[in-house]
């Protein structure tokens, strides 16, 4: 595990309580001090890809930080990541570390609190784990294996289909927390002091580390600027209905539909995907494309959910 922040640092104590061996590294004394006093092994950057060669590493630093990382990693090494956005991540290893073998991947997973100690070994269950493989084969098991120990869910799909995805669901997210808690704050202390449930909600992770938050969303800029545009269209036809024309209600309630498809349970039925065999990469991209999902891996037999 390199970088041990929230997501590293919890997916090495998740990874520790399934009874793998674990050991980590991190650019942060701080973050490396804290670990070391729970009983975690941490050494240097350059120790732990010297040690990689049998292991699975897992790359869990900021998209600004990965070029750098990436020209050191030995060719070989079985490395994934769980960088928010996958087109980038994609183009860096194909840039910096081509002869590596990777997986990229993405728990869907978060708090607004950052750092070694807001992690959790329980943070990613129940939660979808994106991987984004250019092959079927072993070390997309292994990785798949990973995320399945933790208790996640595994959404296999593209780079390009998964920024898109989470340019809707996360980072626009975090833009309109961010407008939102500026909105209110701008209303003075009686705004604030009777912000409730809605407010709360709305902005939560508006307390996120800022420059996080920011290098998210750079690092999705296409997909995030077609979500802004988006928002801003629903945003304009809103206003525009409420100043003069009517129709507010169709804004409403494409919203709450919106909500009903997320909060309901969808009829999910259960499939067995042979990874051994050809067509298997596009089995299962087609799987996560439609909403399904990997919930076992038994060998190479893959028992999947389709919604
Ligand atoms: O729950 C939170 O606090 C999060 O922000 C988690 C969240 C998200 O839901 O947008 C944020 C970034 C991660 O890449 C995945 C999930």
């Amino acid at each position: 595990m390199i970088g041990l922040g929230l997501i590293g640092g919890s997916v090495l104590r998740g990874a520790k309580a399934a009874g793998r061996t674990v050991w980590g590294a991190t650019a942060s004394k701080e973050d490396a001090d804290k670990a070391r006093a729970e009983g975690f092994d941490v050494v240097t950057v350059e120790e732990a890809l010297h040690r990689s060669a049998e292991a699975l590493v897992v790359l869990a630093v900021p998209l600004p930080a990965l070029p750098d990382l990436l020209r050191k990693v030995p060719a070989g090494t079985r490395l994934t990541d769980v960088t928010s956005v996958k087109g980038p991540v994609h183009d860096a290893v194909h840039r910096y570390a081509p002869e590596v073998r990777f997986v990229g991947g993405h728990p869907m997973a978060g708090t607004s609190r950052s750092g070694w100690g807001a992690g959790s070994a329980t943070l990613f269950e129940g939660a979808a784990w994106v991987v984004t493989p250019e092959e079927a084969d072993d070390h997309l098991n292994d990785v798949m294996r990973l995320a399945l120990d933790l208790k996640a869910h595994v959404v296999p799909t593209t780079p390009e289909e998964h920024d898109e995805a989470v340019a809707r669901i996360s980072h626009l997210p975090h833009l309109l927390a961010a407008v939102l808690a500026a909105v209110g704050a701008g209303g003075g202390p009686l705004a604030l002091a009777l912000a409730a449930g809605s407010f709360g909600d709305g902005t939560r992770v508006a307390g996120s580390r800022p420059e996080l938050v920011r290098a998210m969303c750079e690092g999705n800029r296409d997909a995030l600027l077609m979500a802004v545009d988006d928002a801003l269209g629903r945003l304009g036809a809103a206003r525009g209905s409420l100043a003069s024309t009517g129709g507010l209600q169709k804004t409403i309630d494409a919203g709450h539909e919106g909500r009903n498809a997320l909060v309901s349970q969808p009829q999910r039925s259960a499939v067995s995907i042979d990874l051994s065999k050809p067509g298997a990469l596009a089995a299962l991209r087609n799987l996560g494309s439609r909403g399904g999902r990997v919930v076992g891996l038994n060998g190479s037999t893959a028992t999947a959910e389709t919604s």
